[in-house]
């Protein structure tokens, strides 16, 4: 085939794919208005939840499992992400919260979720995300909860305390690579900015290479970034996304301890997805101190009802002194029989049980 025919026939194949793209988009307003019509019966005016990681999950298994190449899984996927986002923002005006400024990893976290059709909105402070979303001032938002190499993030997890309403509705994954940005050489930083995450996942690096420069804390890594692009003789350990966000050199690349180095967030918002079939959920409660064995017996009632159990923290439940907030998460939906029947068995051990929210499970 000649460059003029093969041109030509790309042509007319885009001219199908943009009707079929509109064809999709006219179907996703048809989807809204039925989840408008199906609240409306169950008695409410409320606004329906539009971003739906259950089905999207569905999707992407369907055209993964439909593709015939020569493009990747991958590449038809990361179009299907952007043409999800598109049938999202057009049931609705979409804003979705991450702990900024642009170019943290929650940043690039939420793009991969949500694509480039909807509205990101930066915050400060991880708390303030969730406010944001609990004061429905965002429709989502999005927070990191553990780190593969240095584990929980504590701010998540208190302020899960803080503002109990907000429901988790999906979590991400994504691999996480710290390198040092600086506009010196290496021999010439004093001073360090990063986020206590990212200095702990990067402390054997900077112990061996920047032993004498200082380590200071700041609320994010694209702070840092930022604070290194106009501070003279510091550095910042972000991502190299800053680099050129903020007009940086990557003096090093890929200073993390750990290989595999990954975060997981989670969406929030007013509620949780319905069941999936493949589900996660995340517990929150405190027990009595005083009854001997509480924790183990609140515990055991998962064994009982043949559930798995994920992850466990704890965080100072900062009502009581030496009284603990555990976080738990488990297999199955809350709506899961066995789950429910588990919930309701709980809450004898349990002096507050809050349901954070079931999310699908993603594979990372
Ligand atoms: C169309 C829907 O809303 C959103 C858009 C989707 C899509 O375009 O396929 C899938 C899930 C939702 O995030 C739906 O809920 O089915």
């Amino acid at each position: 085939m000649d460059l003029d025919s093969a041109r030509k026939m790309i042509s007319d194949v885009d001219r199908q794919i943009v009707d079929l793209l509109n064809a999709r988009a006219s179907l996703s307003l048809n989807v809204g208005a039925a989840k408008r019509h199906s609240l409306k019966e169950q008695g409410s005016d409320g606004e329906p939840e539009v971003y739906v990681p259950g089905q999207e999950k569905r999707v992407f298994e369907k055209v993964r499992g439909l593709n015939q190449g020569p493009l990747s899984d991958d590449s038809v996927c990361a179009i299907y992400r952007e043409i999800m986002s598109a049938s999202i923002s057009l049931q609705s005006d979409v804003t979705v919260g991450y702990l900024g400024p642009a170019g943290t990893f929650s940043h690039q976290a939420a793009m991969n979720r949500f694509g480039d059709s909807l509205a990101y909105v930066p915050y400060g402070k991880i708390e303030d995300v969730i406010l944001a979303v609990a004061k429905e001032e965002v429709t989502y938002g999005l927070v990191p909860i553990e780190n593969s190499t240095y584990g929980a993030v504590v701010q998540t997890l208190d302020s899960f305390v803080d503002q109990p309403q907000v429901k988790l509705r999906a979590e991400v994954y994504l691999p996480v690579t710290q390198s040092l940005l600086s506009r010196y050489q290496l021999s010439a930083i004093r001073k360090v900015y990063s986020h206590p995450q990212a200095f702990g996942q990067s402390r054997r690096w900077l112990d061996e290479h920047l032993p004498n420069a200082a380590r200071v804390e700041v609320s994010s890594t694209a702070k840092a970034a930022e604070l290194a692009s106009t501070e003279n003789y510091t550095a910042a350990i972000s991502s190299e996304v800053c680099a050129t966000l903020y007009n940086l050199d990557v003096v090093a690349k890929d200073v993390t301890t750990a290989r595999d180095n990954t975060t997981r967030f989670f969406v929030l918002g007013q509620s949780s997805d319905l069941p999936t079939g493949d589900d996660k959920t995340l517990l929150m409660f405190t027990v009595d101190h005083r009854e001997p064995g509480a924790l183990c017996s609140a515990l055991n009632v998962f064994a009982k009802h043949k559930i798995n159990q994920t992850a466990i923290n704890s965080r100072p439940s900062r009502q009581r002194q030496w009284h603990y907030m555990f976080f738990v998460e488990i297999i199955g939906h809350a709506q899961d029989a066995n789950v429910a029947s588990a919930l309701e068995e709980i809450k004898s051990y349990c002096l507050d049980l809050v349901v954070l929210g079931s999310y699908p499970r993603q594979s990372h």
